[in-house]
């Protein structure tokens, strides 16, 4: 299946159904009151989050979505039909991004967690609503309220507690081939990985966790280069980092720059990403001999004046990774729940939300009486209501 990351849709809710003017007429019953119905209210839109996908290539193909509008009201006091809400399923990590005001609208972070992405309108009133003791037959009616319209944007971002950063043919497939089941291409050229790979790590029976192996990075990537830095919020939600560098580049180039270069790229593309938990991985340690790693290690180490965590490996021949993989663990285990997911989001507030707030107040001023019924023989003295007003 192919993989798709963004995709941007339109959605919109179902209008409002109308009310409807409409007054009792029956044998016998010549001039009733009023009876005309509520609309109904319009269906809204919602995405569900579904851990059976992981790709948004179907709202590539398919980019309207239109959940129903709400019938109107009819006479005899029936109420019209809401509309049916719209489910949009989409894979669980997705974020939804209104275009144009470019807020936020929620994470999708569960399966089967929902998020209203475009409220419904609200339905209008018939005109048995505005009946009063000195109106006993109202030809007011209000016409429901449109449904929310949104542009928006649809990002997915994949769910992985360990991500892997580094240069191409650093390593890094091989390495999530060695640790996990996963079975991304590995190849002696630069951007053989092209899309994102998850593996499951298993260093202790029943405890695992999740890597998330991405297309290397290159100098300038925030500027376009290579595949350029778009897959690096895939590791936006990662709550480590393993910075891979080959310790003997093929190429002879100096694996200090290239180190720094990986860095600056991540400032650049952003200083909360920059600021996660980050180990230094040395790998490719079976092409020296264990004192010239020893002694190169230290030389790098020193020139990036680097004061984390630093390992070495062989993500080939798998040497040091087994206990790459259970510090790892452990390191994730030990953790606290991050909850800065949830910082500064905010409610987002939908068009109609207030709607029923104040509206009994002013009912009377939004009525629509453009189509009131053509009832020319009703004659207000002939209503069939007893009215006894008090002295
Ligand atoms: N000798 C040796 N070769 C390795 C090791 N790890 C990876 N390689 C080789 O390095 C090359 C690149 O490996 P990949 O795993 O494809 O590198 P990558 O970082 O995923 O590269 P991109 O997907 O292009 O970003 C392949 O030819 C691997 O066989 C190692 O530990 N030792
Ligand atoms: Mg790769």
């Amino acid at each position: 299946m192919k993989f798709v990351d963004e995709a941007n849709i339109r959605v919109e809710a179902g209008d409002g159904g109308s009310g409807c003017v409409s007054f009792r007429r029956e044998k016998y019953v010549p001039d009733g009151g009023p009876d005309g119905g509520d609309g109904g209210d319009g269906g809204s839109v919602f995405l569900e989050a579904n851990e059976n996908l992981n790709t948004l290539i179907d709202y590539r193909f398919t980019r309207f979505h239109m959940a129903e509008r709400g019938s109107n009201g009819r006479g005899r006091d029936c109420t019209g039909h809401a509309g049916k809400d719209l489910v949009l399923q989409v894979p669980v990590g997705t974020r939804a991004i209104d275009i144009e005001t470019e807020e936020s609208l929620g994470d999708l972070t569960t399966h089967g967690q929902k998020l209203l992405v475009a409220k419904g309108g609200f339905h209008g009133l018939g005109n048995t609503r505005f009946k009063s003791s000195t109106n006993r037959a109202p030809r007011q009616k209000t016409l429901g309220t449109p449904g929310e319209v949104r542009e928006i944007k649809l990002e997915l971002l994949l769910l992985a507690d360990v991500g892997l950063l580094g240069l191409p043919n650093a390593g890094k497939s091989t390495f999530i081939r060695s640790v996990s089941r996963a079975t991304p291409k590995v190849a002696d050229y630069p951007f053989t990985t092209l899309v994102p790979n998850l593996g499951v790590v298993n260093p202790r029976p029943g405890q695992s966790f999740v890597i998330a192996d991405i297309p290397g990075l290159i100098e300038g990537a925030a500027d376009g280069a290579g595949l350029g830095i778009r897959f690096l919020k895939h590791l936006e939600r990662c709550r480590a980092l393993l910075h891979i560098v080959d310790i003997n580049p093929i190429d002879g180039s100096d694996p200090v720059e290239s180190a720094k270069a990986i860095v600056a790229e991540l400032e650049k593309y952003s200083p909360k990403l920059a600021a996660k938990p980050r180990w230094l991985v040395f790998n490719k340690i079976d092409l020296l001999f264990e004192d010239e790693v020893v002694e190169k290690v230290q030389r790098i180490v020193k020139e990036l004046a680097w004061e984390g965590e630093v390992f070495t490996m062989s993500a080939y021949s798998r040497q040091g990774t087994e206990e790459l993989s259970v510090k790892l663990l452990d390191y994730i285990q030990a953790l606290p729940v991050d909850d800065d997911e949830q910082d500064g989001e905010k409610e987002v507030e939908f068009k109609w939300d207030n709607y029923h707030q104040g509206k009994d107040d002013n009912l009377n001023e939004n009525y629509d009486d453009s189509d009131d019924l053509d009832d020319d023989d009703f004659d207000e003295d002939d209503y069939d209501v007893e009215v006894i007003y008090q002295r």
